[in-house]
C-alpha cells in the first residue's frame, strides 16, 4: 500500500470536483445526528411526565413531537445518503469512462499482451471498490464522528457510569470486524480473481472453439474450467462462512451490551424509586437504551469502513496504474496540416523495425515508392515482414521518423485521425461488430448514404452475398448474428475500407479467404476505380501477377521490384515463389 500522504492525495483528487455535494451531505448528516441526539431526550421527557395524573393530551403531544422528528429524521437521512452515495456513483462512472477511453488510445500490441479478464476486473470490480470507498466509507467515517460527537455528551449527562458500560463492548466489536474484515477483503479479491480467470477461459475457448473440436479437447477444457470453477466455489463458500459467523457474533455482542446496561441500570432505577436523587428515572434509562442502540450500527460499520478504505485504496491504485500507462502511438506535439490535395504517393525509406520483445529486426531497411494510382503487390515467404509493413503504414505499430512519407509528408508528423483518413488498412483478420451488415460496412463513415454502401459493396464483390442474406443490408451480423464465411468477412472488411475513399489502400492478405478468380475480379474493380493507390499484400501470386508492379520481400527487405512478366523471367526469389506455388497448385489439383 502507498504511504498515507499519497493515499490522501489520491482521495482528494477524486473528491475535489464533488466538494459542494459532499459539504451538503455532511451538513445533512450533522442535522440528522443532532435530531438523533435530541430524540431520546424527548422520549425521556415524555416518559418522565407519565407521573400519576398525566393527561392524554400531554401524552398525545409528546407522541406527536416524536413522530414529527422521526419523520424529519427519515427524510434527512435519505437526503444525506443520496448526496454522499451520488458522489461515489459519479466518481465510479467517471473513472470507468476514463479507463475505457484510456484503453481505446492504447496501441493494440500492449492491449494484446494484457489479460482481457484482468482489464475487465479493473474496470468493474476495482472501480466498484472505489465507489464503496468514496460513498459508503466516507459516509460512515463522517457519520461515526458525528454520532459519537453528538450522542456521547447527552449519554454522559444522563449517567456517566452506564455510558461506560454501554460502550464497554464496542472495542470487541471493532476488533472482531477488523479481524474478519481483513479476511473477507482477501477472499473477495480471490473470488474476483477466480471470476476473471473463468471469464478469460470462456472467452478464449469460445474464440478457439474450432480448435477444441478439431483436436477433441472438450474433456480437457471441461477439466480446466472445473478446476477454476472449484477455486471460485471454495472462495465463495469461505466468504459465506465468514459472513455467517461474523454477523450473528456482532448481534450477540450488541445484545450483551444491552443486557449489561439492563443489569446495571436496574440498580440505578431501584435507587431512584427509593427516592435517591442520584438514581435514574425510567425516561432517562430508556433514553440511554436508545442511545446505546443507535451507536451499535455505526460502530460495527466503522470496522468495515477501515477495510473498505484499505480495499478501495488498493483498487484505486490498480485503476490509476492503467490510467498512468502512456500510449506509445500518439499525435505529434505539433502536427503538420494535411496536404490539401492528396494523390496517394507513398515513399518508404530505409524502414527498420524491431518488435519490443524480439532480438531480430523484422524489417531491416525497406525501400520502395508507390506512385499515385498504382496497384502494387507485395509478396514474399511467410514471416518475411509483409504484415509488419502494413501495420507500420497504418501506425498500428510506430515507424521511426522520416521513414514513411505519404504525399511527401512524414506520417509521424500527422495527427493520427488525419493519417487514418488518408490510409485505409484492411487487416488479415476481418472483424465484424454485432450490428447490421450496413452499419458494419459504414463503421468508419457512419453518415454514408445507402447508395454509396451498395456501390462499394459491389466493388468488393459482396452484392450477391448481401442479396442472399435474410434481410439484405439490414441483416444482423457479428457474434450474435448470422455467421459469415471467412471470404464474406474479408470482403465486408474491404468494402468498409473502400467506403473511406482514402488515397492509399493497404490490403494485408485481406483476400486470403477469397478464391483467385474473385480476388482478381476485386483487383480489376479497384483498377477501374483508380481512386486510390493500392498496396496488395498477398500470398496469392496469380492475383498479384495482375498488378501494375510486384515487390518481393525476403528477410525484412525488398529484394526485387518489377512487372510480373519481367520478374518471372529473372532468376530470383519471385521465380522460386512462383514455381513453388505452381507446383503446389498442380499437386493439389492432381489430388482432386
Ligand atoms: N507482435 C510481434 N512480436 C514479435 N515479433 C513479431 C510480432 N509480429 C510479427 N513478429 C515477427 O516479425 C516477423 C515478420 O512478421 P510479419 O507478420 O510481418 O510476417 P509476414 O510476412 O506478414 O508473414 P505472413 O505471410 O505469415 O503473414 C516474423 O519473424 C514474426 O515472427
Amino acid at each position: 500500500m502507498a504511504p498515507v500522504g499519497v493515499q490522501f492525495r489520491r482521495l482528494q483528487r477524486q473528491l475535489a470536483p464533488h466538494g459542494k455535494r459532499l459539504a451538503a451531505g455532511a451538513v445533512a448528516l450533522m442535522v440528522l445526528n443532532l435530531i438523533g441526539a435530541v430524540l431520546p431526550l424527548l422520549v425521556q421527557d415524555t416518559i418522565d411526565r407519565l407521573a400519576p395524573g398525566f393527561t392524554m393530551e400531554e401524552l398525545a403531544g409528546g407522541a406527536a413531537r416524536l413522530l414529527v422528528l422521526a419523520t424529519v429524521m427519515a427524510v434527512v437521512r435519505m437526503i444525506s445518503r443520496l448526496l454522499v452515495f451520488e458522489v461515489g456513483i459519479s466518481v465510479e462512472t467517471g473513472l470507468r469512462q476514463r479507463l475505457f477511453d484510456h484503453l481505446l488510445v492504447q496501441e493494440p500490441g500492449w492491449l494484446s499482451r494484457m489479460r482481457t479478464g484482468e482489464l475487465i476486473t479493473r474496470a468493474t470490480y476495482d472501480v466498484n471498490n472505489v465507489r464503496r470507498m468514496l460513498g459508503f466509507a466516507v459516509l460512515n467515517l463522517v457519520n461515526v464522528v458525528m454520532v459519537y460527537g453528538t450522542q456521547l455528551p447527552a449519554m454522559v449527562s444522563i449517567d456517566p457510569g452506564l455510558t461506560v458500560a454501554a460502550l464497554s463492548l464496542h472495542p470487541a466489536m471493532l476488533l472482531l470486524v477488523q479481524l474478519f474484515g481483513k479476511r473477507m477483503a482477501r477472499l473477495q479479491r480471490r473470488q474476483q480473481e477466480h471470476l476473471s480467470e473463468l471469464s478469460d477461459l470462456i472467452q478464449e475457448d469460445l474464440s478457439g472453439i474450432s480448435a477444441i473440436k478439431i483436436y477433441g479437447q472438450e474433456a480437457n477444457e471441461h477439466e480446466a474450467f472445473s478446476v477454476l470453477n472449484r477455486h471460485y466455489r471454495n472462495a465463495a463458500l469461505s466468504l459465506a462462512k465468514l459472513r455467517s459467523t461474523l454477523f450473528p457474533a456482532l448481534e450477540k455482542i450488541s445484545n450483551l451490551s444491552l443486557l449489561l446496561l439492563l443489569a446495571l441500570g436496574a440498580g440505578r432505577l431501584e435507587a431512584a424509586a427509593l427516592g435517591d436523587p442520584q438514581g435514574l428515572s425510567i425516561g432517562g434509562f430508556v433514553a440511554l437504551l436508545l442511545y446505546a442502540e443507535r451507536l451499535v450500527f455505526p460502530t460495527a460499520l466503522f470496522g468495515f469502513t477501515i477495510n473498505t478504505f484499505q480495499v478501495g485504496q488498493v483498487s484505486l491504485e490498480r485503476v490509476e496504474e492503467v490510467l498512468a500507462r502512456q500510449p506509445q502511438i500518439t499525435d505529434p506535439a505539433v502536427a503538420e496540416p494535411l496536404e490539401p490535395q492528396p494523390a496517394g504517393r507513398l515513399q518508404v525509406q530505409n524502414l527498420h523495425y524491431r518488435y519490443p520483445d524480439s532480438r531480430r529486426e523484422a524489417l531491416a531497411g525497406v525501400n520502395f515508392t508507390l506512385q499515385p494510382g498504382e496497384l502494387v503487390a507485395l509478396v514474399g515467404a511467410v514471416g518475411c515482414g509483409k504484415s509488419t509493413v502494413a501495420r507500420l503504414l497504418g501506425r498500428i505499430i510506430d515507424p521511426p521518423e522520416k521513414s514513411v512519407f505519404l504525399d511527401g509528408q512524414d506520417i509521424r508528423q500527422l495527427r493520427l485521425d488525419d493519417l487514418r483518413s488518408r490510409i485505409a488498412l484492411v487487416p488479415q483478420e476481418a472483424y465484424l461488430f454485432t450490428a447490421t451488415m450496413e452499419d458494419n460496412l459504414r463503421y468508419g463513415q457512419p453518415d454514408t448514404e445507402r447508395q454509396q454502401v451498395i456501390h462499394y459493396a459491389a466493388a468488393a464483390q459482396l452484392s450477391q452475398d448481401i442479396e442472399g442474406f435474410p434481410r439484405g443490408l439490414d441483416t444482423m451480423v457479428g457474434e450474435r448474428g448470422i455467421t459469415l464465411s471467412g471470404g464474406q468477412r474479408q470482403r465486408s472488411a474491404l468494402a468498409r475500407a473502400l467506403l473511406q475513399q482514402a488515397p492509399l489502400l493497404v490490403l494485408d492478405d485481406a483476400l486470403a479467404s477469397v478464391d483467385n478468380a474473385t480476388a482478381s475480379g476485386i483487383l480489376d474493380n479497384l483498377r477501374q476505380h483508380r481512386q486510390s493507390t493500392v498496396l496488395f499484400i498477398s500470398h496469392q501470386l496469380a492475383a498479384a501477377a495482375s498488378c501494375d508492379r510486384v515487390l518481393v520481400m525476403e528477410a525484412g527487405r525488398i529484394v526485387q521490384s518489377g512487372r510480373h512478366q519481367t520478374l518471372l523471367h529473372q532468376s530470383g526469389p519471385y521465380q522460386q515463389l512462383w514455381h513453388r506455388q505452381a507446383v503446389e497448385t498442380s499437386w493439389s489439383r492432381s489430388l482432386v
